[in-house]
C-alpha cells in the first residue's frame, strides 16, 4: 500500500473545506490516499486587523511545514498568496476556479441599492471598502475581520450590529453558506480581488513526484486568467498598499479565417483611494497565453493614468494601513 500523501491545512471551516474537496479530487484522479495534517499559523492565533498582519502570516507557516518536509503539499486560497515567489516551492495546481464575485449578506433580504444612507456594511479589504465608498451612497463601512462565521454572525447572529458584510461568494459556496446571500455583487460596482474564488496548490519544487500528480488538477483556463489579475497586481505593487482588484475572464473570440475557435482573455483592473474619491478602472483583451503581458500592461495604463499617486497617498495614511501581502 501507498503512503498517504500528506496535505497541511489550517484549521477554519473554510480552509479544511478547501482542503478536504482537494484531496478528494486528487484520490478520484490518482488513486492514492490523502491525510489532512492541521497546521496553526499566525493569522489564525491573532486578532490583530488583517491589514496590519498582512495575509502573508496565514501562507508562511504552511510553507515552512513544507519546506521542512512535515507536509507534502499544501492548498491556500490563492488571494492570499504573496505575490513574491517562495523559493524551493511550486504552485503545481490551480483547480477549476469558484464564482470570483463578491456577495452582500444583508439584512431583511435586502440588496445594496437597497441600503438607505448611513447602512452600516462591515468588510475587511480595503479594496471592498474603496469600491463601497466609490458608490456615493454614504454608506458606514466599518473594517471587520474574523473567520466567515464570525463576519456572518455580525449580520445575522443575535448580537448582530450591522446592516451588511460582503463577503467573497467562493468562501461562502465552500462553507455551504451560499443560502445566506441576499446579493451577489456586480464585477462592474464590486471588481474582485485578484485571484479570488481560485485555489493554489503547492509543494516543494524538486518533490517531481508530488508535482506530477498534482498537475492533474490543474486547469488551464482558471491558470491564465489568475496569471494576467497576478501579474497586475505585482507590477502595481512595488512597495504600495491601496486597493488593487482585477478580474479576467476566458471567452471565446472571433474565429480566426480558418475556421478555428480562438480563445481570448479579457482582463479588468481597478486601483480606488480608500475613501473612494478616485476610482480608476481600464480593461484589455489578449490572448490567453499572453496573459501574465496583458496584466503588466494592465498595470502600466493604470500608473500612466496616477494610479502611483493613488498608491502612494494610501502609502502615507500611516501605519495601520500598511500591508505585507495582497490588501484582502
Ligand atoms: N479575506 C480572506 C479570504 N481568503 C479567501 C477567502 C475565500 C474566497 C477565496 O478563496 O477567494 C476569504 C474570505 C473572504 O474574502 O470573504
Amino acid at each position: 500500500m501507498t503512503a498517504p500523501l500528506r496535505l497541511g491545512t489550517r484549521g477554519s471551516t473554510l480552509a479544511l473545506a478547501q482542503s478536504g474537496h482537494v484531496a478528494e479530487a486528487l484520490t478520484a484522479a490518482t488513486g492514492r490516499p490523502v491525510e489532512l495534517v492541521e497546521v496553526v499559523t499566525a493569522g489564525d492565533r491573532s486578532t490583530a486587523p488583517v491589514q496590519r498582519l498582512g495575509v502573508g502570516v496565514f501562507v508562511s507557516a504552511l510553507r515552512d511545514a513544507l519546506t521542512a518536509g512535515e507536509i507534502d503539499f499544501a492548498v491556500h486560497s490563492y488571494k492570499d498568496l504573496p505575490t513574491a515567489a517562495a523559493p524551493g516551492l511550486h504552485v503545481a495546481a490551480v483547480p477549476p476556479r469558484q464564482d470570483p464575485r463578491d456577495a452582500l449578506v444583508a439584512t431583511n433580504g435586502r440588496t445594496l441599492a437597497e441600503l438607505p444612507p448611513g447602512a452600516r456594511v462591515g468588510t475587511g479589504a480595503l479594496r471592498r471598502i474603496a469600491q463601497l465608498h466609490a458608490l456615493g451612497m454614504q454608506l458606514e463601512v466599518s473594517p471587520i475581520r474574523g473567520n466567515v462565521d464570525t463576519r456572518l454572525g455580525r449580520v445575522l447572529g443575535p448580537d448582530a450590529d450591522l446592516d451588511a458584510v460582503v463577503l467573497a461568494r467562493a468562501g461562502l459556496n465552500r462553507i455551504g453558506r451560499a443560502d445566506v446571500i441576499t446579493e451577489t455583487l456586480d464585477p462592474m460596482l464590486m471588481l474582485p480581488a485578484p485571484a479570488q474564488g481560485a485555489l493554489a496548490v503547492e509543494c516543494r519544487a524538486d518533490d517531481q513526484d508530488v508535482v506530477e500528480l498534482l498537475a492533474l488538477l490543474d486547469h488551464a483556463p482558471s491558470r491564465a486568467a489568475i496569471t494576467a489579475e497576478r501579474a497586475l497586481l505585482a507590477t502595481l505593487e512595488a512597495g504600495c498598499s491601496a486597493p488593487v482588484a482585477a478580474y479576467a475572464v476566458l471567452a471565446e473570440g472571433e474565429p480566426t479565417d480558418e475556421g478555428d475557435v480562438n480563445q481570448e482573455i479579457y482582463l479588468r483592473g481597478a486601483v480606488i483611494s480608500p475613501d473612494g474619491t478616485r476610482d480608476l478602472r481600464l480593461s484589455r483583451t489578449g490572448t490567453p497565453a499572453d496573459a501574465a503581458e496583458i496584466g503588466k500592461a494592465l498595470a502600466a495604463e493604470l500608473l500612466e493614468l496616477g494610479a502611483d499617486s493613488i498608491l502612494g497617498q494610501d502609502a502615507q495614511a500611516g501605519p495601520g494601513t500598511q500591508q505585507l501581502g495582497s490588501t484582502e
